[in-house]
């Protein structure tokens, strides 16, 4: 999947540069967190920065209904009995075996009698893959109206989900697909021929229940993908929940989320009737193998000055600079690049294309330094990364604490793949040695003084 073609990063930096220089008059830190990247970019943003699947060693936790019915796992796609043009479509994506949760989900999604199911699992583990191959499984070619019927929260997320099933139906051509988002217009009195309807809550109800441009009794599978995006758009919940009540009893529901907290779980109960809930978790992440230290430095300058010095004296491969404002990361990219360090900056003001443009830069090694705020500290995998720097300690923005999930999704940026990473915390104050306590008692691993006045101090870090 492309979607970094057309990104014109030099204009990109361009535009950066300029509101760079008319925002930043001082050093006065602006209190204005980056929140401007809506749980729908962030969503988007990882599935195109995505190279693969992320393998879990995890275990599937999975709740049955039904105690009596058999619970079957499948290690390969020939065990499923699928259609030799949808075989053919899975193998020439490069599948060759199931994912974890697909294992699990697979058998019971292509099921006689269909089950409603539930299904939760990290980003990148198969989600949508499993779901797009029970819709196109489930088709039946000779009846030409729509059969299937897929949810997503935003116009790219919905396309992103029908990329997916174009290349996996690509050898069952007389499969049909067909957009309801913004821009697809349908005319008066017509009646939708296509066996697959993606799109967004609204369009989707007004094809359905207001204009009837196809009939939604007839909807075999009711698929909600990333629920947990949804229930976060206002009114695209009430919306799915007006589509459900529509469908027949029949219907196959499936929902899927990325995370599975209260609110989450709450709308899918009230949407899935007696689902298989399968559940895959997390992987622990550790810091164990990432050497942590901080630095007194109570002015931005002090600060600046401490990266400097560490940048004097040991070869850094690339690093990460975390800060808590758009305001000082421009500062700082601003300053390390007339210092003549390759810096690419990377904050929520930018379009999803951009950043995966400035992402791609750096993955590719032209800069050396990657300054951003909260936008970047989940998903972006970049293998080379050595050193994570936390300009400003990450807290909560509702009550100031030490926000320590934050913190270990971006010094989980280095040191990945069992290799020794290394997290350089920057303190500026009592209120900052109280959030780097907080840290280190949660982890239960030492956070060490470091002086980066003190050359052989500096040096001891590439040991
Ligand atoms: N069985 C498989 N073997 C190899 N690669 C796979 C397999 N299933 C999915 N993938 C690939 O892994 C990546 C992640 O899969 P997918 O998008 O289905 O995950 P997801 O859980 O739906 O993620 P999200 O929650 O972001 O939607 C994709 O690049 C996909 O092509």
């Amino acid at each position: 999947m492309s979607g970094t073609k057309d990104v014109d990063w030099a204009g990109a930096a361009d535009a950066q540069e300029k509101s760079l220089i008319k925002q930043v008059g001082g050093l006065e830190v602006e209190d204005k967190t980056d929140e401007a990247a809506s749980a729908a970019e962030q969503s988007l943003f990882q599935k195109i920065i995505r190279k693969g699947l992320i393998e879990s060693t995890h275990d599937l936790e999975i709740q049955r209904k039904d105690p009596k019915s058999p619970l079957f796992s499948v290690k390969s796609f020939e065990a499923l009995n699928l259609k030799p043009q949808l075989l053919k479509g899975v193998y020439a994506m490069g599948f060759n075996a199931p994912s974890k949760i697909q294992e699990s989900a697979l058998p019971t999604l292509l099921a006689d009698p269909p089950q409603n199911m539930i299904a939760q699992s990290q980003s990148g583990t198969g989600k949508t893959a499993a779901f797009v191959l029970a819709m196109l499984s489930r088709v039946d070619q000779s009846k030409n109206y729509p059969q299937v019927l897929c949810l997503s929260p935003t116009y790219e997320l919905a396309l992103q989900t029908g990329e997916v099933a174009l290349k996996m139906s690509q050898f069952a051509t007389d499969l049909s697909l067909r957009y309801a988002v913004r821009g697809e217009e349908i005319a008066r009195g017509s009646n939708i021929t296509d066996h697959i309807i993606i799109g967004t809550p609204g369009k989707v109800l007004d094809w359905g229940l207001k204009f009837r441009f196809f009939d939604l009794k007839k909807i075999k599978v009711f698929v909600l993908d990333e629920a947990d995006v949804m229930i976060a758009t206002q009114g695209h919940q009430d919306q799915s929940i007006r589509i459900q009540k529509q469908l027949s009893r029949e219907c196959q529901i499936l929902l899927f989320s990325a995370t599975y907290d209260s609110t989450v779980m709450d709308f899918a109960e009230n949407i899935v009737p007696n689902p298989v809930i399968i559940q895959l978790r997390r992987e622990e992440e550790t810091v164990s193998n990432i050497s942590q230290y901080w630095v007194q430095c109570e002015t931005p300058e002090l600060k600046y000055t401490s990266i400097a010095n560490i940048y004097g004296v040991i070869t850094v491969g690339q690093a990460i600079i975390f800060c808590h404002t758009r305001k000082t990361a421009s500062w700082l990219a601003e300053k390390l690049t007339k210092d003549g360090h390759t810096c690419a900056l990377l904050s929520g003001e930018l379009s999803v294309g951009d950043r995966i443009g400035v992402l791609d830069r750096f993955r590719d090694g032209k800069e050396k330094i990657l300054i951003t705020t909260n936008v970047l500290s989940r998903g972006i995998d970049v293998e080379q990364v050595t050193i994570v720097i936390n300009y400003d300690l990450p807290v909560d923005h509702t009550n100031g604490k030490a926000d320590c999930e934050t913190y270990l999704h971006r010094i989980g940026r280095t040191g990945r793949f069992g290799k020794r990473g290394l997290a350089i915390n920057l303190v500026d104050g009592e209120k900052s040695m109280e959030v780097l306590h907080d840290i280190e008692s949660h982890f239960g691993k030492p956070i060490v003084k470091l002086d980066t006045e003190d050359v052989s101090e500096i040096e001891k870090l590439q040991k």
